[in-house]
């Protein structure tokens, strides 16, 4: 296939048009086009991710490091009355492979109740865990780490498949992460072993996969995307061209998307013989469809973008997921000096570049997790469980082998942490995506309306208690030196409030912009097929669709469901 960098190089015409070659649009671009009597195209706004910088999407140690960058939309959030006002910066990707090319690399699936969920709430068991199985194995494959560590007992390989993403355990285990599991092996019964997080059982302490294989990152893009256009001529992408809305054909029927590469350039208008795949995730697919006319009625009448579709919830049930971290020195050895150590980065970052190994060549900063859930009798859960099922997690303690630093800390410069962070899996706080123009080239608004429930503070409070009490268990005996000063005080709810309204920042999961439904309810955007709700030949694959955040990482999920959408579109047009 050919990569284009501006609209006026397309000229052929093409079956099916992807807009987003992120974690899903490559998906599906890929499985598509197995199919050679069709043609797909494939538009991303962002840029290639072959350039000069890529090391920083490919490097594992440099995870992190692309937020901000050209690879970056740079968005930024409303200010959070529930963060104190705080406004926090935003990232996409803005690349091939999406937000996979920068995010953190945790391939984490959830449990399964969350793809029973799904298939609740859209009335299609196939959504269901069970039924989804073959697009896991097809899509994900565990490999050895670059130093071939033994991970015997860290993983059940029978829940890993054959698939073109790489994902593995870290090449260096640390002090800390043997005594989280030493933890679970002296209080099996308050901290069970998970022997491995991604079979489904969605709760206890285990290793955590990432994305890694090889020595380095492997995206969306790497595993799927380069692959098809290296060895098929009916695929082809166009960069650097921006999808600024939905083009109605006939009336509902949206096959035809209007392209342009910036505010005042000219306008390209592309039609699918077939139809259109919307996946420019939780952010730009409901922006695109409200630009598009179809969204809430009274918003879109007050940017001034004519009406065609009302779907109120396109934009609505916002929900993403805060970390937040408490810090330890320790008594031991951590990434802390390595990372403090700037010709040792620079001589691991060279090594890197000479043959993909070394430190830099592994995810070594986080390689244990709990995944938890309150106490069964918490007055939390007299408001209702918002987990997915009573084996899915509320929020999760994970440990880093360094210092990781809230909004506004300093990392120290010498010494060894640790850090804990905190995330709430199922925040009941809603959010919403709306327009602040009509033009496609102003950001939406973002408002995550963090912390806006009691059911997530009290959540968050209660995950703080558990990580402090977790590492006064026997197995940390002289491993804790002490808190770093900013959490050495956290000892009434108010004091512990006021850590997480103060530091909590996001973890970059916005989900369920688009979000499924039953195709008799009136309630959600996409139905079990995920079509456009009172649309035509327009669907929506990314992490939008998802009914609620999940009790993982999202990722995993977003691949999962894109495997399966792949094969609903080619039983709507009888492809093989
Ligand atoms: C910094 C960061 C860290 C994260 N860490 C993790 C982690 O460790 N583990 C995990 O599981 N998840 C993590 N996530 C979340 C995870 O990466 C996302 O949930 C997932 O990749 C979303 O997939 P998607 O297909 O919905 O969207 P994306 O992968 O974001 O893809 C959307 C694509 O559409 C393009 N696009 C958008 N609008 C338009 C338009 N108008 N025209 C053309 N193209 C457009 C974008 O440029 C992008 O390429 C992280 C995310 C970020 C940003």
């Amino acid at each position: 296939g050919t990569i284009f960098t501006a609209p006026a190089q397309v000229t052929e015409s093409y079956d099916f048009i992807v807009v987003g070659a992120g974690t899903a649009g490559c998906v599906i671009a890929n499985r598509l086009s197995e199919d050679s009597s069709i043609k797909v195209l494939v538009i991303e706004a962002g840029i290639s991710d072959n350039g000069t910088e890529s090391s920083l999407i490919s490097t594992p140690l440099l995870a992190g490091t692309g937020i901000g960058t050209i690879y970056d939309w740079n968005y930024t959030t409303t200010a959070q009355p529930g963060l104190n006002g705080r406004a926090l910066g935003y990232p996409r990707g803005f690349v091939m492979g999406g937000s996979t090319s920068i995010n953190g690399m945790i391939y984490s699936r959830g449990s399964s109740e969350e793809y029973d969920r799904m298939a609740r709430v859209s009335g299609d068991s196939g959504w269901s865990w069970d039924s989804l199985q073959k697009y896991i194995y097809k899509n994900e494959r565990h490999t050895p780490p670059w130093n071939n560590r033994s991970n015997v007992g860290e993983f059940d390989p029978h829940v890993h498949g054959y698939g073109s993403l790489l994902t593995g355990l870290t090449p260096t285990v640390f002090e800390h992460d043997l005594r989280v599991i030493q933890t679970t092996s002296e209080h099996p019964d308050m901290y069970p072993f998970n022997l491995d997080v991604n079979s489904g059982d969605g709760l206890g302490f285990g290793w955590l996969h990432a994305t890694v294989g090889h020595g380095a990152r492997s995206t969306s893009s790497s595993a799927y995307l380069h692959p098809a256009l290296n060895s098929r001529s009916n695929i082809d992408l166009l960069l650097h061209s921006q999808v600024t809305k939905l083009v109605e054909t006939t009336p509902k029927t949206f096959n035809s998307v209007q392209v342009a590469q910036a505010l005042t350039a000219p306008k390209y208008e592309f039609t699918a013989s077939k139809e259109v795949i919307l996946s420019a995730g939780a952010i730009g697919t409901p922006q695109i469809l409200m630009l598009s006319g179809i969204g809430p009625a009274n918003h879109l009448a007050s940017v001034g973008v004519p009406f065609i579709i009302d779907l109120p919830d396109v934009g609505n049930n916002l929900q993403d997921q805060v970390i937040l971290t408490l810090q330890y020195e320790v008594n031991g050895t951590t990434l802390s000096p390595f990372l403090n150590d700037d010709a040792a980065v620079g001589a691991a970052l060279a090594q890197w570049a000479e043959n993909r190994t070394g430190i830099a060549a592994g995810n070594t900063v986080v390689n244990t997790i709990g995944y938890l859930r309150l106490p069964f009798k918490s007055p939390l859960l007299s408001m209702g469980d918002p987990a997915a099922g009573p084996n899915s997690a509320h929020y999760q303690i994970a440990f880093l082998g360094t210092f990781y630093p809230n909004q506004g800390q300093t990392v120290p410069a010498t010494g060894n942490w640790m850090s804990i962070s905190i995330v709430v899996q199922s925040p009941t706080s809603r959010g919403e995506v709306k327009l602040t123009s009509s033009s496609a080239f102003t950001h939406p608004s973002i408002d995550p309306a963090y912390f806006t429930t009691a059911f997530d503070i009290g959540t968050a409070i209660e995950a703080i208690r558990a990580a402090h009490k977790f590492i006064t268990t026997s197995a940390w005996d002289g491993f804790i030196i002490r808190p770093y000063a900013d959490a050495a005080n956290l000892t009434t709810d108010a004091q512990v409030e006021a850590y997480i309204r103060k530091f909590s920042s996001t973890l970059n999961h916005p989900t369920s912009t688009a979000k499924i439904s039953k195709d008799t309810e009136e309630g959600g955007v996409v139905g079990p097929d995920l079509i456009v709700k009172g649309a035509n030949r327009v669907r929506v694959v990314d992490a939008s669709i998802l009914p609620a955040a999940v009790a993982g990482f999202p990722q995993a999920e977003v691949y999962i469901i894109a495997e399966r959408a792949a094969d609903l579109v080619k039983e709507t047009w009888g492809l093989t």
